[in-house]
């Protein structure tokens, strides 16, 4: 069910920041930052050879980030994203084996135009799995 490594997400507190040290002192090429209001995040993706990185900082008053970024003020690992070839079918397995898919079940669009869910990390080893359909 489990295709390629889409990206890799980082939460921090200062994305400005974040983005200079990944441009200046890492030395990777880094994207504009890019506002998405329904998934309460703003984001910035370094591209790298073989993947990406997701930067993310809070957006809006409820983002599902801030609990996380008031645990580890400093920033943190915060999910892996890996691609599935249909989201509907992966999400319908998954529920059946009994993992929490969160929110509302439904996919919403993520920062690539395409659908994505996500999956509670308590079930999978302390670690939340974002599905995005290639
Ligand atoms: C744009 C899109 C894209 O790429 O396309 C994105 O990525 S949007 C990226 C942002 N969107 C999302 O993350 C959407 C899905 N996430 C959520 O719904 C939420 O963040 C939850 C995963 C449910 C966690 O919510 P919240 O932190 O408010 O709940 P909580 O404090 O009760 O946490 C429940 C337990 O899970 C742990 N926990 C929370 N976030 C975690 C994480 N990222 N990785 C590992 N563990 C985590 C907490 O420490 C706590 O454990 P203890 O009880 O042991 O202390
Ligand atoms: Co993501």
């Amino acid at each position: 069910m489990l295709g390629r490594v889409n990206h890799i997400a980082i939460a921090v507190p200062d994305l400005a920041v974040a983005t200079a040290a990944y441009r200046d002192t890492l030395g990777a090429a880094v994207s504009q930052p890019q506002a998405l209001p329904e998934h309460g995040v703003t984001v910035v993706f370094v591209e790298l050879p073989n993947t990406k990185v997701e930067l993310l900082q809070p957006l809006g008053a409820t983002s599902p980030i801030a609990a996380f970024l008031e645990k580890n003020p400093s920033g943190g690992m915060h999910h892996i994203c890996y691609e599935v070839d249909d989201i509907l079918i992966a999400r319908d397995r998954l529920v059946e084996a009994g993992a929490r898919v969160l929110g509302d079940g439904q996919p919403k669009t993520g920062a690539h135009g395409k659908p994505v869910l996500f999956l509670h990390p308590k079930d999978f080893f302390g670690t939340l799995i974002e599905l995005e359909q290639a």
